[in-house]
């Protein structure tokens, strides 16, 4: 895998002329076309759209979990349709972090563990990865918390626990779908300041999918999906 400096302001986020058409249903269905994408390290876009112009394809596509009909997408130089299935969760796991709609937490472990988990996978020992997550559920005011289970934590905790998961591995690249839902304005402030911290001090990419126009108006750029491109909004 090549070499990626974060220091030099490169795009983080590459797509070019990227497509996605579903075929399955009685009539072809063209999401996105020929989009175009770049992004740099350090930066956050906030991605904005009315319902079904194709946001979380977008995303699926861009954290490689859906494959283009044509086109390329790039992360941290790397071209994602050149890997495969192993090589892939690898990568993500390395690379990109994901805040979905729905926490998708494992209800069997604590906030700790589930924050711990991509570290764990990663190969770091079990205390160090601990000690990460527990920094990481701190900075999101989740640190009481940190021995409860999803179960018993509310939506905007869950929501939080789910952000430090994202965070935790340190990725170049992090993808959210609607991130502060849940939260109310205090708490979503508290993460916003997060993200601006985390994009700065990592240098990471910051792709945020959102209705809410103060968090979209907080990113750096708003691009807005329509008619299967992105435009400057
Ligand atoms: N598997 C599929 N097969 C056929 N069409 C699909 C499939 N998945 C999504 N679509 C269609 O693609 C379009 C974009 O869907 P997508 O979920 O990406 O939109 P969205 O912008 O995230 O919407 P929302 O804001 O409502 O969540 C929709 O018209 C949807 O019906």
């Amino acid at each position: 895998m090549p070499a990626f400096d974060r220091s030099q302001g490169e795009p983080m986020l590459i797509c070019e002329k990227l497509s996605r058409s579903y075929d399955e249903g009685p009539q072809k269905v063209q999401v996105l076309e020929n989009l175009e994408l770049c992004v740099r390290a350090g930066e956050r876009v906030a991605v904005v759209g009315s319902s079904g112009s194709g946001k979380t394809t977008l995303l699926n596509l861009l954290g490689g979990l859906d494959h283009p009909s044509q086109g390329v997408v790039k992360v941290a130089g790397q071209r994602l349709s050149t890997l495969n299935e192993a090589a892939l969760g690898s990568f993500r796991n390395q690379h990109i972090g994901f805040v979905y709609q729905f926490h998708h937490l494992l209800a069997e472990f604590s906030a700790e563990e589930n924050v711990a988990m991509p570290l764990i996978i990663r190969g770091q020992k079990r205390a160090e990865a601990a000690i990460k997550a527990r920094k990481l559920l701190e900075r999101v005011g989740m640190g009481p918390r940190a021995n409860h289970k999803p179960g018993e934590l509310s939506g905007g905790e869950r929501q939080r626990v789910a952000i430090a998961r994202a965070l935790v591995t340190d990725p170049s690249l992090v993808l959210m779908d609607e991130p502060t839902g849940n939260l109310d304005q205090t708490t979503a402030a508290r993460i916003l300041e997060l993200m601006d911290d985390i994009a700065r001090e990592a240098q990471a990419a910051f792709i945020v999918v959102t209705h809410d126009v103060g968090l979209a108006a907080h990113q750096h750029r708003v691009l807005r999906l329509d008619g299967g491109k992105l435009h400057e909004d």
